[in-house]
Protein backbone atom coordinates (compact mmCIF):
# COMPACT_ATOMS: atom_id res chain seq x y z
CA UNK A 1 0.00 0.00 0.00
CA UNK A 2 0.90 3.49 -0.88
CA UNK A 3 -0.11 5.99 2.12
CA UNK A 4 0.28 9.45 3.20
CA UNK A 5 -0.58 10.68 6.37
CA UNK A 6 -0.99 13.72 7.49
CA UNK A 7 0.99 15.95 5.04
CA UNK A 8 0.72 19.32 5.15
CA UNK A 9 3.06 21.68 2.52
CA UNK A 10 3.08 25.16 1.66
CA UNK A 11 4.77 27.48 -1.05
CA UNK A 12 6.15 30.60 0.21
CA UNK A 13 4.58 30.39 3.35
CA UNK A 14 1.11 29.64 1.30
CA UNK A 15 -0.61 26.20 2.52
CA UNK A 16 -1.69 23.97 -0.41
CA UNK A 17 -2.17 20.98 1.49
CA UNK A 18 -3.05 20.74 5.43
CA UNK A 19 -3.31 17.52 6.85
CA UNK A 20 -3.72 15.41 3.92
CA UNK A 21 -4.26 11.72 4.01
CA UNK A 22 -4.86 9.36 1.59
CA UNK A 23 -3.81 6.06 0.73
CA UNK A 24 -3.87 3.25 -2.72
CA UNK A 25 -3.44 -0.39 -2.53
CA UNK A 26 -2.57 -2.57 -5.10
CA UNK A 27 -5.57 -3.67 -7.41
CA UNK A 28 -7.43 -0.27 -7.24
CA UNK A 29 -8.14 3.20 -8.85
CA UNK A 30 -8.56 6.10 -6.19
CA UNK A 31 -9.23 9.37 -8.32
CA UNK A 32 -8.12 12.72 -6.72
CA UNK A 33 -10.98 15.23 -7.88
CA UNK A 34 -10.76 18.87 -7.22
CA UNK A 35 -10.69 22.54 -9.02
CA UNK A 36 -7.86 23.82 -10.70
CA UNK A 37 -5.08 24.80 -8.69
CA UNK A 38 -6.35 23.25 -5.64
CA UNK A 39 -3.12 21.13 -4.78
CA UNK A 40 -3.74 18.01 -6.81
CA UNK A 41 -0.23 18.22 -9.00
CA UNK A 42 1.47 18.31 -5.58
CA UNK A 43 -0.07 15.76 -3.98
CA UNK A 44 0.97 13.32 -6.83
CA UNK A 45 4.76 15.09 -6.74
CA UNK A 46 5.23 14.36 -2.91
CA UNK A 47 3.02 10.55 -3.35
CA UNK A 48 5.57 9.99 -6.34
CA UNK A 49 8.82 10.58 -3.72
CA UNK A 50 9.72 14.19 -5.88
CA UNK A 51 9.42 15.75 -3.23
CA UNK A 52 9.25 15.60 0.78
CA UNK A 53 6.54 17.00 2.36
CA UNK A 54 7.01 19.78 4.95
CA UNK A 55 4.99 17.26 7.64
CA UNK A 56 3.48 14.04 7.59
CA UNK A 57 4.64 10.74 6.65
CA UNK A 58 4.90 8.92 3.23
CA UNK A 59 5.25 4.88 3.27
CA UNK A 60 5.31 2.51 0.38
CA UNK A 61 4.55 -0.88 1.09
CA UNK A 62 5.29 -0.25 4.99
CA UNK A 63 8.40 1.82 4.43
CA UNK A 64 8.71 5.61 5.30
CA UNK A 65 10.08 7.20 1.99
CA UNK A 66 11.90 9.87 4.26
CA UNK A 67 14.13 9.84 6.99
CA UNK A 68 15.98 6.61 5.31
CA UNK A 69 18.93 6.67 3.06
CA UNK A 70 18.75 7.88 -0.77
CA UNK A 71 19.08 4.69 -1.92
CA UNK A 72 16.28 3.15 -0.45
CA UNK A 73 14.06 6.17 -1.16
CA UNK A 74 15.14 5.59 -4.47
CA UNK A 75 14.28 1.56 -4.79
CA UNK A 76 11.36 2.91 -3.22
CA UNK A 77 10.52 5.42 -6.51
CA UNK A 78 10.89 2.67 -8.86
CA UNK A 79 7.95 0.96 -7.66
CA UNK A 80 6.09 4.31 -8.81
CA UNK A 81 5.19 4.97 -12.36
CA UNK A 82 4.11 8.60 -13.83
CA UNK A 83 2.24 10.22 -16.42
CA UNK A 84 1.74 13.67 -17.01
CA UNK A 85 -0.82 15.60 -18.49
CA UNK A 86 1.56 16.52 -21.45
CA UNK A 87 3.39 13.37 -23.10
CA UNK A 88 6.78 14.56 -23.69
CA UNK A 89 8.35 11.68 -26.03
CA UNK A 90 11.92 11.59 -27.76
CA UNK A 91 12.73 11.58 -31.54
CA UNK A 92 12.34 7.95 -32.01
CA UNK A 93 9.95 5.34 -33.05
CA UNK A 94 6.77 4.12 -30.46
CA UNK A 95 8.47 0.96 -29.45
CA UNK A 96 11.84 2.76 -28.85
CA UNK A 97 10.13 5.24 -26.42
CA UNK A 98 7.67 2.68 -25.04
CA UNK A 99 11.25 0.89 -24.17
CA UNK A 100 12.59 3.62 -22.59
CA UNK A 101 11.16 2.44 -19.27
CA UNK A 102 12.08 -0.80 -19.55
CA UNK A 103 16.21 0.53 -19.81
CA UNK A 104 15.99 2.57 -17.32
CA UNK A 105 15.74 -0.57 -15.08
CA UNK A 106 18.25 -2.76 -16.80
CA UNK A 107 21.61 -3.62 -15.63
CA UNK A 108 24.51 -2.21 -17.25
CA UNK A 109 25.89 -4.87 -18.62
CA UNK A 110 21.91 -6.00 -20.21
CA UNK A 111 22.06 -2.93 -21.56
CA UNK A 112 25.21 -3.05 -23.27
CA UNK A 113 23.89 -7.10 -24.25
CA UNK A 114 21.08 -5.32 -26.07
CA UNK A 115 22.88 -2.61 -27.49
CA UNK A 116 25.19 -5.36 -29.71
CA UNK A 117 21.90 -7.56 -30.36
CA UNK A 118 20.46 -4.21 -31.74
CA UNK A 119 23.61 -3.72 -33.91
CA UNK A 120 23.18 -6.93 -34.94
CA UNK A 121 19.90 -6.75 -36.08
CA UNK A 122 18.99 -9.77 -33.45
CA UNK A 123 16.82 -8.02 -30.87
CA UNK A 124 13.42 -8.76 -30.51
CA UNK A 125 11.38 -7.00 -28.26
CA UNK A 126 10.61 -7.56 -25.16
CA UNK A 127 7.43 -8.64 -24.19
CA UNK A 128 6.77 -5.84 -21.71
CA UNK A 129 6.65 -3.85 -24.84
CA UNK A 130 4.69 -5.74 -26.51
CA UNK A 131 2.43 -6.10 -23.73
CA UNK A 132 1.98 -2.44 -22.73
CA UNK A 133 1.51 -1.51 -26.53
CA UNK A 134 -1.66 -3.49 -26.48
CA UNK A 135 -2.65 -2.51 -23.54
CA UNK A 136 -3.06 1.21 -24.94
CA UNK A 137 -3.86 -0.42 -28.33
CA UNK A 138 -1.02 0.76 -30.66
CA UNK A 139 0.31 -2.29 -31.82
CA UNK A 140 -0.06 -1.62 -34.91
CA UNK A 141 1.82 1.77 -35.06
CA UNK A 142 4.94 0.05 -33.11
CA UNK A 143 7.21 1.42 -35.70
CA UNK A 144 6.08 4.45 -36.44
CA UNK A 145 8.14 7.77 -35.54
CA UNK A 146 6.71 9.36 -32.03
CA UNK A 147 7.17 12.53 -33.96
CA UNK A 148 3.98 11.91 -36.57
CA UNK A 149 1.28 10.51 -33.74
CA UNK A 150 -1.75 12.36 -32.50
CA UNK A 151 -1.73 14.47 -28.98
CA UNK A 152 -3.99 11.49 -27.87
CA UNK A 153 -1.86 8.61 -29.55
CA UNK A 154 1.65 10.73 -28.15
CA UNK A 155 -0.33 10.53 -24.58
CA UNK A 156 -1.03 6.31 -25.00
CA UNK A 157 3.16 6.40 -25.90
CA UNK A 158 3.34 7.95 -22.40
CA UNK A 159 0.98 5.19 -20.43
CA UNK A 160 2.50 2.24 -22.53
CA UNK A 161 6.02 3.86 -21.71
CA UNK A 162 4.82 3.87 -17.66
CA UNK A 163 3.48 0.69 -17.77
CA UNK A 164 6.66 -0.86 -19.29
CA UNK A 165 8.66 0.20 -16.41
CA UNK A 166 6.47 -2.49 -14.38
CA UNK A 167 5.63 0.22 -11.22
CA UNK A 168 3.55 -0.79 -8.54
CA UNK A 169 2.01 2.20 -7.99
CA UNK A 170 1.10 4.23 -11.18
CA UNK A 171 -0.03 8.29 -10.78
CA UNK A 172 -1.77 9.85 -14.00
CA UNK A 173 -1.73 13.73 -13.36
CA UNK A 174 -4.97 15.05 -15.62
CA UNK A 175 -4.19 12.57 -18.32
CA UNK A 176 -6.65 12.98 -20.87
CA UNK A 177 -7.67 16.43 -20.01
CA UNK A 178 -6.35 17.77 -23.74
CA UNK A 179 -7.75 14.64 -25.24
CA UNK A 180 -11.01 13.97 -27.50
CA UNK A 181 -13.63 11.43 -26.47
CA UNK A 182 -11.95 8.18 -28.55
CA UNK A 183 -8.45 8.64 -27.16
CA UNK A 184 -9.95 9.62 -23.16
CA UNK A 185 -11.83 6.61 -23.25
CA UNK A 186 -8.78 3.90 -24.62
CA UNK A 187 -6.97 5.73 -21.40
CA UNK A 188 -9.66 4.99 -19.30
CA UNK A 189 -9.79 1.19 -20.34
CA UNK A 190 -6.22 0.95 -20.10
CA UNK A 191 -6.47 2.49 -16.28
CA UNK A 192 -8.94 -0.51 -16.22
CA UNK A 193 -6.62 -2.60 -17.27
CA UNK A 194 -3.63 -1.95 -15.08
CA UNK A 195 -5.51 -2.03 -12.29
CA UNK A 196 -6.80 -5.73 -13.32
CA UNK A 197 -3.03 -6.45 -13.35
CA UNK A 198 -3.06 -5.14 -9.42
CA UNK A 199 -1.35 -2.26 -9.96
CA UNK A 200 -2.33 0.22 -7.25
CA UNK A 201 -3.73 3.81 -9.73
CA UNK A 202 -4.33 7.55 -8.24
CA UNK A 203 -5.64 9.64 -11.25
CA UNK A 204 -5.71 13.42 -10.08
CA UNK A 205 -8.65 14.71 -12.24
CA UNK A 206 -10.78 18.10 -12.56
CA UNK A 207 -13.47 15.88 -14.56
CA UNK A 208 -15.92 14.83 -11.60
CA UNK A 209 -17.14 12.15 -14.30
CA UNK A 210 -13.88 10.80 -15.18
CA UNK A 211 -13.33 9.95 -11.70
CA UNK A 212 -16.94 8.59 -11.23
CA UNK A 213 -15.87 5.39 -14.60
CA UNK A 214 -12.53 4.37 -13.30
CA UNK A 215 -12.38 4.97 -10.16
CA UNK A 216 -12.75 2.69 -7.33
CA UNK A 217 -12.25 5.12 -3.88
CA UNK A 218 -12.66 9.06 -4.95
CA UNK A 219 -10.94 11.92 -2.27
CA UNK A 220 -12.32 15.21 -2.63
CA UNK A 221 -9.99 17.96 -2.51
CA UNK A 222 -10.99 21.34 -1.66
CA UNK A 223 -9.77 24.30 -0.31
CA UNK A 224 -6.28 23.07 1.33
CA UNK A 225 -7.31 19.51 2.36
CA UNK A 226 -9.70 16.24 1.55
CA UNK A 227 -12.94 17.20 2.75
CA UNK A 228 -14.15 13.35 1.73
CA UNK A 229 -12.85 9.90 0.73
CA UNK A 230 -14.75 6.80 0.26
CA UNK A 231 -16.39 4.89 -2.53
CA UNK A 232 -17.19 6.29 -5.53
CA UNK A 233 -20.54 5.52 -5.59
CA UNK A 234 -20.96 7.09 -1.96
CA UNK A 235 -19.23 10.46 -2.49
CA UNK A 236 -21.45 10.62 -5.81
CA UNK A 237 -25.05 9.66 -4.86
CA UNK A 238 -24.82 10.47 -1.10
CA UNK A 239 -21.92 12.57 0.57
CA UNK A 240 -20.82 12.91 4.35
CA UNK A 241 -19.34 16.82 3.97
CA UNK A 242 -21.86 19.16 2.85
CA UNK A 243 -18.79 20.78 1.09
CA UNK A 244 -18.35 17.55 -0.85
CA UNK A 245 -21.89 17.64 -1.73
CA UNK A 246 -21.76 21.37 -3.13
CA UNK A 247 -19.32 20.64 -5.31
CA UNK A 248 -20.42 17.80 -6.96
CA UNK A 249 -23.48 19.41 -7.37
CA UNK A 250 -21.94 22.23 -9.11
CA UNK A 251 -22.81 24.73 -6.51
CA UNK A 252 -19.57 25.59 -5.19
CA UNK A 253 -18.03 28.17 -7.58
CA UNK A 254 -13.92 28.66 -7.82
N1 LIG B 1 6.85 25.16 -7.15
C1 LIG B 1 5.88 25.99 -6.74
N2 LIG B 1 6.18 27.17 -6.15
C2 LIG B 1 5.22 28.00 -5.71
N3 LIG B 1 3.89 27.75 -5.82
C3 LIG B 1 3.53 26.60 -6.39
C4 LIG B 1 4.50 25.65 -6.88
N4 LIG B 1 3.83 24.60 -7.40
C5 LIG B 1 2.51 24.85 -7.24
N5 LIG B 1 2.32 26.05 -6.63
C6 LIG B 1 1.03 26.64 -6.28
O1 LIG B 1 0.34 25.72 -5.44
C7 LIG B 1 -1.04 25.67 -5.78
C8 LIG B 1 -1.44 24.25 -6.15
O2 LIG B 1 -0.80 23.87 -7.37
P1 LIG B 1 -0.97 22.44 -8.02
O3 LIG B 1 -0.27 22.48 -9.34
O4 LIG B 1 -0.55 21.42 -7.05
O5 LIG B 1 -2.54 22.38 -8.21
P2 LIG B 1 -3.46 21.51 -9.22
O6 LIG B 1 -4.69 21.19 -8.46
O7 LIG B 1 -2.68 20.39 -9.76
O8 LIG B 1 -3.79 22.54 -10.36
P3 LIG B 1 -4.01 22.29 -11.92
O9 LIG B 1 -5.17 21.35 -12.03
O10 LIG B 1 -4.34 23.67 -12.44
O11 LIG B 1 -2.73 21.74 -12.46
C9 LIG B 1 -1.25 26.68 -6.90
O12 LIG B 1 -1.71 27.89 -6.32
C10 LIG B 1 0.13 26.85 -7.48
O13 LIG B 1 0.29 28.14 -8.02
Amino acid sequence: MMRLSNVSHAYDEEPVLEDVSVSVSPGEVVGIIGPSGVGKTTLLRILALFMQPQEGAVELDGQAAWGTDDRTRLQLRRKVGMVFQEASLFDGTVAQNVEYGLRVRRSWPARLQAAILDVLGLREAPPAIEEALDIVELTDKRDQAASSLSGGEAQRVSFARALAYDPTYLLLDEPTSDLDPRNTGLIEDAIRRARDRGLGVVIATHDMHQAQRVADRVGVLLGNGITEIGPTDQIFEDPADERTRQFIAGDLVY
